[in-house]
């Protein structure tokens, strides 16, 4: 790259150091972070994800590349653009020897640099079973939906103790890709709009989730870490993944290798069907037109690909004051609390009130039903 060397798209001066798998644009290394981040912001402003100044909000911090590149990208956002919002970072111990313990020592170490409070909720504590002896008894086949039941409520109730109604996960493109096509592919539509949406308000809680990084490609991500240096934990976890999951990134990884912005198009396809779901669904050929690169080179040209506006979620104050209307349209769901913990549950007892005790009960291995692979954090 010496003399035919490429030129940075944006700035026109620097040598591209980065082919940009959303676009295929050739940037340099300083305006690929700077891109990154103005991306991540503008996906904070367009849905409203902060707004009140003051607030306290949680981020889901495993030590993991996506949760440590979306607490480092939120410290120098709200520096840069004044949020005016204090981060916490929360991390839930799910008991797993050889992963979890290692990966919460860089969240420690994160809390020191990036100067934010730190709680962590142990799965020990809170129902008695660490995912170790969970696996021990029940096996590494389904093990993944006790995890995801557990995790989904451990955080809430992590937020609860911090006084929080807020939490920050770090699920990127492709998680949200993988989702989308594993309730396409099972049919479940009122699920699939959901777990696309940038912020979520559900029937069983009264926090608000948000998902930031919704439109950052992994490789960005690994990237933009690999570029600031920052300091995360990269080994995946002991237990084997979902395999249903496994199949839905198999997939997706084939299709990006035609079509690098599949990722994108299939997490635009579900923001469609959320809005359709009522309806006929349709999926538009037009859609696609969006997710070419956008910009005539200057960085305050460049938007997210794919992000629509969205009405800021109003967040239930009481669970009385839930009346969750799904999707689908088929019931209403309001929010009561567990008959077993007291914890806010839309049935008579929770979902991890009844794993937890079909776990203390049998000696067999548990049946589960619930859709616990689905990213739920
Ligand atoms: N143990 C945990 N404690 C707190 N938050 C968690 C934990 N596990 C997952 N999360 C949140 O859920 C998001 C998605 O988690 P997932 O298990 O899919 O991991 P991931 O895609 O590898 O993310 P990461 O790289 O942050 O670990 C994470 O980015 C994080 O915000």
């Amino acid at each position: 790259m010496t003399n035919n060397m490429h030129r940075c798209a944006v700035c026109q001066t620097n040598r591209a150091q980065v082919i940009r798998p959303k676009n295929g644009q050739k940037i340099c290394k300083s305006c690929f972070l700077e891109v990154f981040e103005l991306e991540v912001h503008t996906t904070i402003v367009e849905n409203n994800i902060f707004p009140t100044r003051g607030e306290r909000v949680a981020i889901g911090a495993s030590g993991g590349k996506d949760s440590t590149v979306l607490a480092a990208t939120l410290k120098t956002l709200n520096e840069r653009y004044d949020y005016g919002v204090e981060f916490v970072l929360l991390s839930i111990d799910e008991g797993i020897h050889g992963y979890r313990d290692d990966s919460l020592e860089t969240v420690k170490r994160n809390a020191i640099q990036y100067e934010m409070e730190l709680c962590i909720v142990g799965y020990d504590s809170l129902y008695g079973w660490t995912m170790d002896k969970v696996v021990e008894k029940v096996g590494r086949k389904g093990n993944c939906t006790y995890c995801g039941v557990f995790r989904r409520q451990a955080l809430d109730r992590g937020a609860k103790q911090l006084n929080i109604s807020h939490i920050l996960t770090g699920h990127n493109a492709d998680d949200i890709a993988e989702t989308v096509l594993m309730n396409f592919l099972r049919g479940d539509l009122p699920r699939l709009g959901r777990c696309a949406e940038v912020m979520t308000a559900s029937p069983t809680s009264t926090m608000r989730r948000s998902k930031p990084l919704k439109y950052a490609y992994e490789k960005e991500i690994v990237l933009y870490a690999h570029y600031r240096e920052l300091d995360y934990f990269s080994t995946e976890c002991v237990y084997s993944p979902e395999a249903f999951r496994g199949n839905a990134r198999s997939l997706l990884k084939e299709l990006e290798k035609i079509r690098p912005s599949s990722v994108l198009d299939i997490v635009r396809s579900g923001e469609q069907l959320v809005h359709d779901t009522t309806g006929p669904i349709r999926l538009s050929c037009e859609e696609t037109k969006d997710l070419r690169p956008v910009g005539s080179g200057q960085i305050g040209d460049i938007r997210p690909m794919g992000v629509k506006r969205h009405s800021p979620v109003t967040v239930p104050q009481t669970a009385q004051e839930i009346p969750h209307q799904p999707a689908d349209g088929s019931r209403v769901q309001a929010i009561g609390v567990c008959g077993k913990c007291g914890y806010m549950s839309s049935q008579p007892i929770c979902k991890a009130c009844v794993l937890v005790e079909s776990l203390n009960r049998s000696n067999a291995p548990v049946e589960v039903s619930f859709a616990g692979d689905q990213a739920l954090h």
